[in-house]
């Protein structure tokens, strides 16, 4: 029997514990042995992020230093075009062979957006969504095709994941964590504390490359 591969993709300008901590729950709760964490170049929806491709990536590197669940995965750095997911998990599936169950986590916000990514639907062909939660987001889709498209894929059992090679999205019961970069960045051009919400290692190497300031944002 193959063990599930979970790829956790994202912009992480910059990483915190909004990423960290749910995904360490799941691993906890459906038996994920490794999660590689895959930063993108230049993604898809948003503008281009604050922090250069390398800076994080770096942060990436501090943030995971003692935790052996994780892994990076580098080839979306190494792309100059859009990183489409449906694209990568293309690469992916034919990298890991039919058979292998895969799975691409994301939170909740990102589950709302998701019909709006490019060939999304071709995404649940080669590999399962882990749904995790994420505060201030509704769980229903806002288009009704959408939520019976939602529906058609949902399923219950965490097992299922480890059983099928694709095709299934999971709502992860993780708890919420109310973080994101977005109000990092504001809060670090503020100069309020963000101790809290990521890695002291991480916070430390924002300061010392004097990320984040006024003049960057
Ligand atoms: N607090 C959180 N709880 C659950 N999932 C999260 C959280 N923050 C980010 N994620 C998920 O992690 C993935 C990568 O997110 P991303 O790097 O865009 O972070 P972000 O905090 O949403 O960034 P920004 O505020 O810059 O948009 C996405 O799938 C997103 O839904
Ligand atoms: O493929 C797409 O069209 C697409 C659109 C939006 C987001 N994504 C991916 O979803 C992940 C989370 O995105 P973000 O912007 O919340 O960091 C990251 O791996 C992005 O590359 C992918």
């Amino acid at each position: 029997m193959h063990k599930l591969q979970a790829l956790f993709g994202g912009t992480f300008d910059p990483v915190h514990y909004g990423h960290l901590k749910p995904v360490e729950i799941l691993a906890n709760q459906i038996g994920l042995q490794r999660v590689t964490i895959m930063p993108n170049n230049v993604p898809p929806h948003r503008p281009q992020p604050d922090a250069s491709s390398a800076q994080r990536k770096h942060m990436l590197e501090l943030a995971i230093a003692d935790k052996p669940l994780f892994r990076l995965d580098e080839r979306e750095l190494r792309r100059d075009t859009p990183s489409y997911t449906a694209q990568t998990l293309q690469e992916w599936r034919l990298e890991q062979g039919p058979e292998t169950p895969l799975a691409f986590i994301i939170g909740q916000d990102s589950l709302l957006t998701f019909p709006s990514w490019h060939q999304y639907h071709t995404i649940l062909d080669n590999s399962h969504l882990i749904v995790c939660r994420r505060p201030g987001y509704p769980l229903a889709m806002k288009e009704e095709q959408h939520q019976q498209w939602l529906e058609q894929h949902l399923t219950y059992q965490s097992e299922d994941l480890h059983s099928l090679p694709a095709g299934k999205i999971y709502l992860a019961e993780t708890p919420w964590f109310d973080i994101s970069a977005t109000q990092i960045r504001q809060r670090l051009q503020q100069g309020l504390p963000c101790d809290e919400m990521l890695p002291i290692a991480v916070l430390s190497y924002i300061q010392q490359q004097g990320l984040y300031h006024k003049s960057d944002n």
